[in-house]
């Protein structure tokens, strides 16, 4: 199974997760955490996913899949709204992605069936290859987002490879991505020059910012800056600038 790796932006957009077992809650909660607005299909659900409905997150079908749920999504709440009128009342929404994670495999599969009809994206669970797309593992720190796919081959790998990453990629990564990020604003606004700017970076990166920021020498940040930018560049008045 050879995959194109994407980074969907799923903020606001109505995804629907099937199954509210392990991998469903898996699933479900990484889309929720992700910004999109989830709602999970399945009769039981896991007390990790109760949590998310209960605090209204996560909205919740209590029942099994029906053919037509991905059609017209009723943005049924769990629980009713604080004034009682509206909760419940359906609101028509467009569907953006399908995840298939029941344990009967014709329930999957009659899931990629409605989302074929209606051209959505959907994966498969239990049957990957017949999907559009699966999950990878994850590690975050801020906004940077490292992924890990086996394609398939070996999930539990891409779980072991996930946590050797994690010890690996601490706090310095968030602070040293936000500084970057700054520092690339700063830069652009002061003008377009991708060649002069390449090299500008790679100094500061290779220059030992990581490291730098792991050991907190915020001296040493600054007259790596000095060196790799000029005067005028330092960590507190980047940082300042988010
Ligand atoms: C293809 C894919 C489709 C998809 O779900 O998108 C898929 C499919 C299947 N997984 C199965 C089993 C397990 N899955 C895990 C764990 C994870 N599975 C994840 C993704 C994916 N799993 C996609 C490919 C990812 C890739 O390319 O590497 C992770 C990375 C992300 C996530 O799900 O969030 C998450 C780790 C998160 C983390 O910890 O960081 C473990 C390990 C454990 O739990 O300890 C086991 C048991 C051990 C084992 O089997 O390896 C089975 C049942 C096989 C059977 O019948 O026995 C199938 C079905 C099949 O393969 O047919
Ligand atoms: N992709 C992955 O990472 C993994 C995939 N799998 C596969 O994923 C599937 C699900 O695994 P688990 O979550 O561990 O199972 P589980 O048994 O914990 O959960 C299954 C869920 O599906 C719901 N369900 C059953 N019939 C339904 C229907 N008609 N409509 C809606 N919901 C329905 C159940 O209420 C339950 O919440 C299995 O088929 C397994 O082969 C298993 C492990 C990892």
């Amino acid at each position: 199974m050879r995959s194109y790796p994407v980074n969907l932006h799923v903020q606001d957009r109505l995804c629907v997760v099937v199954g509210g077992g392990e991998v469903g809650t898996r699933k479900a909660l990484r889309l929720m955490r992700c910004g999109a607005r989830v709602t999970v299909i399945s009769p039981v659900t896991t007390p990790a996913l109760k949590s998310v409905i209960d605090s209204g997150d996560v909205r919740w079908l209590p029942r099994a899949f029906q053919s037509g749920d991905l059609i017209v999504q009723p943005d049924t709440a769990s629980k009713p709204s604080p004034e009682g009128a509206d909760g419940g009342l359906p609101v028509p929404g467009v569907v953006f992605m399908v995840i298939a994670a029941t344990d009967q495999a014709p329930v999957n599969a009659a899931v990629l069936a409605a989302a074929r009809r209606i051209g959505i994206l959907c994966s498969v669970a239990d049957q990957p290859e017949t999907g559009d797309f699966t999950l990878p593992a994850m590690v975050s720190r801020g906004d940077l987002i490292v992924t890990v796919s086996t394609s398939g081959k070996s999930p539990a790998l891409a779980r072991r490879l996930r946590k050797d990453l994690e010890a690996q990629l601490g706090e310095e990564y968030d602070i040293a991505l936000k500084l970057l990020g700054a520092l690339r604003e700063r830069l652009l606004g002061e003008g377009h020059d991708p060649e002069a700017h390449k090299v500008r970076f790679r100094r500061v990166i290779d220059g030992g910012l990581i490291p730098l920021i792991r050991e907190g020498r915020f001296g040493d940040i600054d007259r790596l800056l000095t060196e790799a930018l000029g005067e005028g560049y330092t960590f507190e008045s980047l940082m300042k600038a988010i």
